[in-house]
């Protein structure tokens, strides 16, 4: 068994610095000598590690590659990515009554979700495979990603949409940059296990968040968000609240606070709780943490306005549940209704964010009602797409346009009437 802990002792040492290792049985392989998504002893999740971990005195530049010494690579396929807006939102903050709220919004990536920061490092592990094909499944955003990026570095793109579940805008990004894009009479579940397969079978490289390079790019918003909670407050965060789909976003924030810990920068007792919200109509990962499982039972049924998170098999439960558990943190299932209240909540205070974004927010709010949350908390919520990525979502959330005539004394009468 690999020790996922906060307090395990740095893993012994590989010749060249970064090496694979299985999460279940320790097993390690060398990185680069084929395309790997799993243990092939166990088949277990796999996870990068290095040799040194860095402090953040070593971190210098900018967007996701500032955090290069923490990464495989010094450079990649950059669009540039990351460095993404800490918003305060004042109004909402004193709503919810904590010490202090701030929004990490990665709607504010290249093309508008938290996925850039994973295809910039994924596709350059592509280029060092030497592969032609990238693959997908995706709800939306991984597909607008992985476009952005494999056309970017002129490789092939192939994504597998559920099909009619995916939102406007990330269709038409997918396309826009070229993906091939397969619509599949099933749920994204059913598409992850296809494009699983075909990777398998050597037909493409598979993109996806079981890709543990993947994770490597997404592990930079831990590192942004402490970075600049402690510059602007002197202290770290206690708690980070994100939503949670396919779960390479709670592993990846769990992986940063792990090697942070390691390098002596973060102190265990200083380790944000990490608190995960799904949809109540797809909540595996609630489930599991109530009941202590230590991976998801498969949810076959799913449904939710929050498309991005209809997602009822979490590929990375058995990296993120630890992740959970070990930092004190929870997850909590909320209402559709309860994340279009949120979306508008944070719309207006200019923060433009898709549903599955606002679902962070909803599931604070529920977490301070029921006083899991305390009013002393400093709390980052983690948005994860932009508004427009679904313009049927957001027009259905916010108000009708009021048809006027053509004329402006009549435009003031409307107004005034
Ligand atoms: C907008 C958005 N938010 C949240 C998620 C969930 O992230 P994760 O799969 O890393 O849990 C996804 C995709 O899964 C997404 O597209
Ligand atoms: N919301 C995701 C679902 C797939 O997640 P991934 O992180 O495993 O690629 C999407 O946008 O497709």
């Amino acid at each position: 068994m690999s020790d996922l802990s906060l307090a395990a002792a740095a893993p012994d040492c590989a010749d060249d610095g970064v090496w694979l290792a299985c999460i279940e049985c320790g097993e390690q392989l060398a990185p680069f000598d084929e395309p790997t998504y799993r243990c092939p002893d166990c088949g277990g999740l796999l996870e990068a590690r290095y040799e040194q971990y860095p402090t953040f005195e070593e971190f210098s530049g900018r967007g996701v590659w500032r955090y290069d010494a923490a990464l495989p690579f010094d450079h990649g396929v950059s669009l540039p990515e990351g460095d993404t807006p800490l918003h305060e939102v004042p109004r909402l903050e004193a709503d919810v009554g904590v010490r202090s709220l701030r929004i990490k919004h990665e709607g504010m990536n290249p093309t508008g979700s938290f996925k850039d920061r994973g295809m910039t490092v994924g596709v350059r592990v592509a280029e060092e495979l030497g592969v032609s094909r990238l693959a997908c499944a995706s709800t939306g955003n991984t597909s607008a990603a992985l476009a952005a990026y494999g056309g970017r570095a002129g490789l092939e793109t192939l994504v597998l949409l559920p099909a009619g579940k995916v939102a406007a805008g990330k269709v038409a990004q997918a396309a826009l940059h070229g993906a091939r894009i397969l619509e599949v009479d099933g749920n994204f579940d059913a598409c992850l296990d296809i494009v699983s397969e075909l990777a398998d079978r050597g037909e493409a490289y598979l993109l996806n968040s079981l890709n543990p390079f993947r994770l490597e790019g997404q592990k930079t918003i831990g590192f942004e968000i402490l970075e600049t909670f402690r510059d602007e407050y002197g202290r770290f965060p206690d708690r980070i609240v994100l939503p949670v789909g396919n779960a390479g976003n709670t592993a990846a924030l769990y992986k940063a606070f792990r090697e942070l810990v390691r390098a002596g920068a973060l102190a265990e007792d200083e380790v944000p709780m990490l608190t995960g919200v799904q949809a109540a109509g797809a909540a595996p990962m609630v489930e599991a943490i109530e009941e202590g499982y230590e991976d998801t039972e498969r949810w076959e049924d799913v449904e939710t306005r929050a498309t991005a998170i209809r997602i009822g098999n979490p590929v990375n439960a058995p990296k993120a549940l630890p992740g959970i558990r070990a930092t004190g943190g929870t997850a909590v299932a909320v209402a559709d209704d309860a994340i279009t209240d949120a979306q508008r909540a944070l719309a207006e205070e200019g923060v433009g964010v898709e549903p599955a974004s606002a679902a962070s927010v909803a599931g604070l709010r529920k977490l301070r009602e029921e006083g899991v949350v305390d009013d002393g908390e400093d709390v980052v919520c983690l948005t994860t797409g932009h508004l427009l990525k679904d313009p049927d979502a957001a027009a259905a959330a916010g108000a009708e346009p009021e048809p006027v005539a053509n004329d402006t004394e009549a435009i003031l009468d409307h107004l005034s009437g």
